[in-house]
């Protein structure tokens, strides 16, 4: 009996044992089941939490690049209506040539008012109330660059391109709603790029952008600041190739590229640096311009290479070069000894009639500058001197001296022949020709700005006697006199050949130094 009745408990306290790890298991299995999907549920939900987010980033991000996409072109309401008539009589009253290829004919602009209609932002037009009205190559310009479109835009000098480029740049960017850096305008002198900085932050401050400009002679650190919160950056291209080298600028976001003085921005000494800039703006959306008074045919094949099916502005006859007509052009040809000894005349002649009128004189080199900034100041004149020989602190003093009036006589080199505005300039005297013709054209060019007269003095020499039959030519094309003497030396026009623009596309040899043709 007693062993049965162990058996029995045995048997009861084996089942009891089973039964206990059963239920530990069953309580186990469940245990781990719910701890199964709890971690199912929790990962589910982890899950879901990353789609969501990823979901909102991705929408967060399209709303962020459909907000900051390129330029859209400006809607065109329906444009205040100026006459076929008005808007007829003024081509043909402006000389106003517009070569389009895909026939476009957009209405120019020829007052303030048909603005309104391309949506300007009025406080843009504000700033221009101090006009009466759009230059002509504003108005044939304005439409076409607010539609995006590429544009050489060739005018006399002093005929406003500045703005020309400039109003629709800013407009670009209120348009675009972006921050981001997009406008790059390149000029080829420090001074120049002031000049055009000082147009064009008139016009961001008044929209609550910013403006930056970049150029050599200074120091880097404020420029490398200033450019990271500016939308618009006005450079010389030696100054930009270096911030972009160093990576302090990212040009990827520039879609509205300005070659001012297009023409000398192609010459050979800066054909490096501007392909440069040029690889650095991508082409897929870039709006991009040339803008100059003089043309040559060498480049106009070049600019083709980088542009758009560009629609071609003309104000007057621009095929052959042509100087403003509103100055008064007198050449006298000289013996190279004489040239000092006449200065000085020129100088008692121009400078006793009117104080409040400005001389500039143009040396070629900076030596032979210093020398007669020299000999002038031993004379006794008062006289601002802009030359390479001076640093960049000195340049910009001698041009705010000349611009104020506390002097009132100038003596430069070919970097104040190219935009420098200087409204009271009433004498150009060419002491020295410049090296080529279009030079010529563009130093002139310094007085009879924004519709004045002006005069321009040349003495003439037989050292740029191979210079007289262009001379001749744009001396007629301005219905001015030509000398005698001048002819002397023969019509002919020693066909350019610009080894310099050429060069610009050709597989230039990147190891040779390009020669810099640098006056300054
Ligand atoms: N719509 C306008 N009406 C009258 N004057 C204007 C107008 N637009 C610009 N100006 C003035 O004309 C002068 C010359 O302008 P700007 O310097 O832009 O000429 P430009 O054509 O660039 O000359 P350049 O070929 O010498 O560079 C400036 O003083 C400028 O303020």
């Amino acid at each position: 009996m007693a062993d049965l009745e162990l058996q029995n408990k045995k048997r009861k306290h084996d089942e009891n044992g089973e039964s206990l790890k059963k239920s530990k298991k069953d309580k186990k299995d469940k245990k781990d089941k719910k701890d199964k999907k709890e971690k199912k549920e929790k990962k589910d939900k982890e899950e879901k939490k990353e789609k969501k987010e990823k979901k909102d980033k991705k929408e967060k991000k399209e709303k962020k690049e459909k907000k900051e996409s390129n330029f859209v072109a400006a809607p065109i309401k329906e444009a205040v209506q100026t006459s076929q008539a008005d808007i007829d009589q003024f081509l043909k009253d402006n000389e106003v040539t517009i070569e389009d290829a895909n026939n476009t004919n957009i209405q120019p602009a020829i007052n303030f008012d048909s603005l309104k209609n391309f949506s300007i932002d009025s406080r843009i037009l504000k700033n221009l109330s101090k006009f009466d009205k759009p230059s002509p190559i504003q108005a044939c310009s304005w439409p076409y660059l607010l539609q995006g479109k590429d544009i050489v835009g060739v005018a006399e000098t002093g005929s406003g391109k500045t703005l020309g480029f400039g109003v629709p740049a800013v407009q670009h960017v209120v348009n675009s709603g972006s921050k981001k850096l997009q406008v790059l305008v390149v000029s080829p002198t420090r001074e120049l790029a002031t000049q055009i900085f000082d147009n064009l932050k008139e016009l961001t401050d008044a929209v609550g952008l910013h403006c930056v400009c970049v150029y050599g002679g200074v120091p880097k650190e404020q420029q490398r600041k200033d450019v990271l919160k500016s939308q618009c950056v006005v450079a010389t291209p030696g100054r930009l190739v270096d911030l972009i080298n160093e990576g302090s600028v990212n040009l990827e976001n520039v879609n509205y590229l300005v070659l001012d003085e297009a023409d000398r921005m192609l010459e050979k000494g800066f054909e490096e640096d501007i392909k440069q800039i040029i690889k650095s703006v991508s082409e897929k959306n870039r709006q991009t311009l040339m803008f100059t008074a003089t043309w040559p045919k060498e480049v106009r094949e070049l600019a083709n290479g980088f542009m758009k099916s560009p629609i071609r502005v003309s104000i007057g006859n621009r095929d052959e070069l042509t100087a403003n007509k509103r100055i008064k052009q007198i050449v006298e040809v000289i013996d190279p000894y004489d040239k000092e000894k006449r200065l000085l005349q020129l100088l008692q002649q121009y400078q006793s009639k009117n104080k409040d009128e400005r001389i500039l004189i143009f040396a070629l080199y900076k030596k032979e500058a210093s020398r007669i900034e020299r000999t002038l100041k031993y004379k006794g004149f008062d006289v601002a001197a802009l030359h390479g020989d001076l640093n960049q602190i000195q340049r910009q003093q001698a041009l705010e001296s000349f611009k104020k009036g506390d002097c009132d006589i100038m003596l430069a080199t070919d970097v104040a022949a190219r935009g420098l505005d200087i409204p009271d300039v009433k004498v150009v005297i060419n002491l020295t020709f410049p090296l080529t013709i279009e030079d010529y054209v563009h130093r002139i060019g310094r007085t009879g700005r924004a519709g004045k007269t002006g005069i321009a003095y040349t003495l003439f020499t037989d050292h740029e006697k191979h210079l007289a039959g262009a001379l001749g030519n744009v001396l007629r094309g301005a219905d001015q006199p030509v000398p005698e003497e001048l002819m002397k030396f023969g019509s002919h026009t020693k066909k350019k050949e610009h080894s310099a623009y050429g060069a610009f596309f050709k597989n230039v040899d990147m190891n040779k130094k390009a020669k810099k043709i640098t006056f300054d």
